[in-house]
């Protein structure tokens, strides 16, 4: 990515952030709310199920890609994270003092045509100990389409995804996990 395109992004943020909450507070954020939720997708998870003895198939976090952006992951040093590689194996995501995991999500693979994918990921938390994490989820609005960007298509490398909006991909997502029998299917195809 152009580094000035990463220097406007910020540099928009910042003007954003500096701006007096009152000022924040008038922003519509979608065609049926006004206000700025300054904490939004921002949560604190427990990451369940935490044995030595796990068995295959268990986990603390199911195997899943988040559906957003993009995510920042800042774990405490209780291990358990493990990614998803192309070829199919689960690697180790230790936390390392400083840093975040950042996870491609569902939107980032439609806008791009695949060009960047989404992270797969789970929690497997054989420690002993509880294990917390801070995700902070990076989403549109719900009106927002996820449609591909400039450039991220072309006849060789046509469109993999029809446009749809986050509330309709959202909608499809829970019925999919509720829905076992339509989990074959992706929207747009
Ligand atoms: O706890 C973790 O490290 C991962 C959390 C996660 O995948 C999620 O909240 O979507
Ligand atoms: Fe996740």
């Amino acid at each position: 990515m152009p580094q000035a395109v990463i220097d406007g992004a910020l540099a928009a943020a910042r003007q954003f952030h500096d701006q007096p909450l009152e000022k924040k507070l008038e922003l519509r954020i979608n065609t049926h709310n006004l206000g700025y939720l300054p904490m939004r997708g921002n949560t604190i998870r427990h990451s369940g199920l935490n044995k030595n003895n796990m068995e295959e198939n268990e986990f603390g976090l199911a195997p899943h890609t988040d559906t957003g952006f993009m995510t920042l992951l800042a774990q405490n040093d209780v291990p358990g994270l493990n990614i998803g590689t192309r070829d199919g194996r689960w690697i180790d995501a230790p936390a390392i003092p400083g840093t975040f995991i950042v996870n491609g999500g569902d939107m980032l693979r439609r806008w791009t045509n695949d060009r960047f994918l989404a992270t797969p990921h789970r929690v497997i938390n054989r420690s002993g100990k509880e294990r917390y994490s801070i995700p902070l989820f990076f989403d549109t609005t719900l009106d927002d389409p996820m449609s591909c960007l400039p450039n991220c298509s072309s006849p060789d490398n046509p469109l993999r995804y029809e446009p749809i909006t986050l509330m309709q991909y959202m909608l499809w997502h829970q019925k999919k996990n509720l829905d076992a029998l339509a989990a074959a299917d992706t929207p747009g195809r």
